[in-house]
């Protein structure tokens, strides 16, 4: 798995902390503020159906104030007052307030005495709700439509129906007999001016709606242009007052909605109307959508902005370790003279620089160390390889003086020293190698036993050295006279051995007769001038298979005692009898 590299993992790191805190101010800041938004734009427009509440209610209590003044007036509350007076006075109330359609006052029977306008005068209103509950006390009536009235007004300009709001009171004379009912209608459209006060169009263009709605809940005032028939309330409305309520309304959209209630106000005890107001959310929560959008976009240049310092600051950090690294591969390359470069941009990269050059250097001390100490090692080895090679030769030559000296002694060991040939046990040893070689190739073998007749004359009459001269001539004489095969020993003194292989007795014979001639022609020059002369005598036995060297050497040292004894200077076979 490639590694990672330090900037790509600090840039996706800056990168994404501040993302995450981009996103998540976004979201955290996008509730609170969408909750702050809920509660402002709640408490506005819950303030604009207050003002519209207040407005409405302090109109109904002015014009239930309006009826309360005129009822007690005196000139209304003495009979004798003329019907024109009285009229004039309530045509004087209706130019206070453009919004009265009909003041008026009808006697007990119901019958309308006087009115703004002479409207209706004459005519009975005993059956209308105001005139019934005014009778009794001070009333004031929901709205309605125009019943006896309509006929009279013109119709409205925006062709809405006329509706009006009742106030009536009984009036009393002046002695305190019921006089009839003061009663007026107040139209409606008082209320939608009122609204369109409070609603201006700035606020319209918000989205911002208002509805009032009577004591049963039916619609009797919608915004301007819309039909309160066609307007679908929300089942879920607030039944309570309620500020900025999120409420999804039957047309599928989201409103947040308020709900304020008419409480009347003094003289005026409230309709029980409710004014609801609306927003769309969606309108209501553009502000808080676009913080959300201008968070993010800051959020997401922000993360930019850090991946790119992430970026920049892994390059710090690393450039002096990358540094360090190509020195280090340079070194371990084998470059020589390099040094690890001093990094003091910041005390780790120190730290790490001083570190590196201090190893560094120890190795090249180690290295010179090693270098040196190779040098006298390869001095040490070829100085010891040449000793080695001169004890070697040395060895050598040692060894081939020994071997020499080997070879010498084991000459001296098995050589006569007198006559050069073969001592005695030299000739025991090649006898029985000689009698094992004829026993397996089944070849005969003879012995001849010889010695000088009368050597001790010899020696006495001229010497020992004419004697071992005497010695020395005879044995160079047999030795020139036998083959290679043959072996020849001085046994002691003047007596001699032969074993002749491949040789029976008849050969053995043969050649000692020989000898013996060859013998007797031997001249010995001595000191005091002439020369001596002397003869052997030879003592033949067979060496058969059965016999040891010494009964066969016994035989033929029998047969030689036979020969000195038959008058030496001849060859005597063994002969078993003898
Ligand atoms: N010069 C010399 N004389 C030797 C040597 N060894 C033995 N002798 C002598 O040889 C003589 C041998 O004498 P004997 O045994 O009596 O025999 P001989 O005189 O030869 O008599 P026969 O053998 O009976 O003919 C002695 O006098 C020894 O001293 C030697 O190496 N050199």
């Amino acid at each position: 798995m490639p590694r990672k590299n330090l900037r790509s993992v600090l840039m996706v790191a800056f990168a994404a902390v501040s993302a995450i805190m981009a996103l998540s101010l976004s979201l955290v800041l996008g509730h609170l503020a969408t909750e702050r938004q809920r509660e402002d734009i709640g408490e506005a427009i819950s303030e604009l159906a207050g003002q519209l509440r207040d407005q409405l209610d302090r109109g109904m209590n002015q014009r239930v104030r309006d009826i309360q003044i005129i009822a007690a007036l005196r000139q209304v509350r003495d009979p004798s007052t003329s019907k024109n007076d009285n009229r004039a006075v309530l045509d004087k109330l209706a130019q206070t307030f453009p919004n009265y359609a009909f003041i008026g006052m009808a006697s007990p029977d119901g019958i309308v005495q006087y009115a703004t306008h002479g409207l209706l005068e004459g005519k009975s209103v005993a059956e209308r709700p105001w005139f019934q509950a005014g009778k009794r006390d001070l009333f004031t009536g929901d709205i309605h439509e125009a019943k006896l009235l309509a006929k009279l007004l013109s119709p409205q300009a925006n062709g809405e129906p006329l509706r009006f709001v009742d106030v009536a009171t009984p009036v009393f004379d002046l002695n305190g007999q019921f006089l009839g009912v003061l009663g007026a209608h107040l139209s409606w459209a008082w209320a939608r001016g009122l609204e369109q006060n409070v609603f201006t169009p700035a606020r319209r263009n918000q989205g911002i709606e208002t509805f009032v709605l009577n004591r049963s809940g039916e619609i009797i005032l919608a915004p301007p242009g819309v039909d309160p028939a066609t307007v679908k309330l929300p089942r879920n409305l607030p039944t309570a007052e309620a500020a900025g309520e999120p409420v999804t309304w039957p047309d599928g959209n989201d409103y947040l909605t308020s709900l304020v209630l008419t409480h009347g106000e003094q003289n005026f005890a409230g309709l029980g109307w409710k004014i609801v107001v609306r927003q769309p959310t969606r309108i209501a929560f553009a502000p808080v959508r676009s913080l959300q959008l201008t968070i993010l976009v800051v959020g997401a240049i922000g993360a930019l902005v850090f991946a790119l310092l992430g970026a920049w600051l892994a390059e710090a950090i690393a450039r002096p370790m990358l540094r360090l690294a190509e020195a280090a591969e340079r070194l371990q390359q084998g470059e020589s003279g390099l040094e690890i470069p001093l990094e003091n941009q910041y005390s780790e990269s120190a730290r790490l620089s001083a570190s590196l050059r201090h190893l560094v250097a120890g190795l090249n001390d180690e290295r010179s160390k090693l270098a040196t100490l190779n040098q006298a090692l390869e001095e040490q080895v070829h100085a010891r390889t040449d000793m080695l090679d001169r004890a070697n030769m040395h060895l050598l030559s040692t060894l081939e003086e020994r071997a020499s000296m080997v070879k010498q002694l084991e000459e001296l060991a098995s050589t006569d020293s007198l006559t050069g040939l073969l001592n005695r046990r030299a000739f025991w040893l090649r006898a029985d190698m000689e009698y094992k070689r004829a026993a397996r190739s089944g070849t005969p073998l003879s012995l001849v036993m010889f010695d000088i007749d009368h050597f001790k004359r010899i020696n006495d009459a001229y010497g020992h050295d004419v004697g071992d001269e005497a010695l020395r001539q005879l044995a160079n004489v047999v030795s020139a006279s036998l083959r290679e095969i043959d072996l020849v020993a001085r046994m002691g003194g003047e007596e001699f051995a032969l074993l002749l292989p491949e040789t029976a007795v008849e050969g053995a014979q043969l050649v000692a007769e020989r000898l013996r001639e060859q013998v007797a022609q031997i001249r010995v020059p001595v000191a005091t001038g002439g020369v001596v002369s002397f003869t052997a005598s030879f003592g033949i036995s067979a060496w058969p298979q059965e016999l040891g060297l010494d009964h066969a050497l016994i035989r033929a040292d029998q047969a030689l005692y036979n020969a000195k004894n038959g008058g030496r200077d001849q060859v005597r076979i063994y002969e078993a009898q003898s």
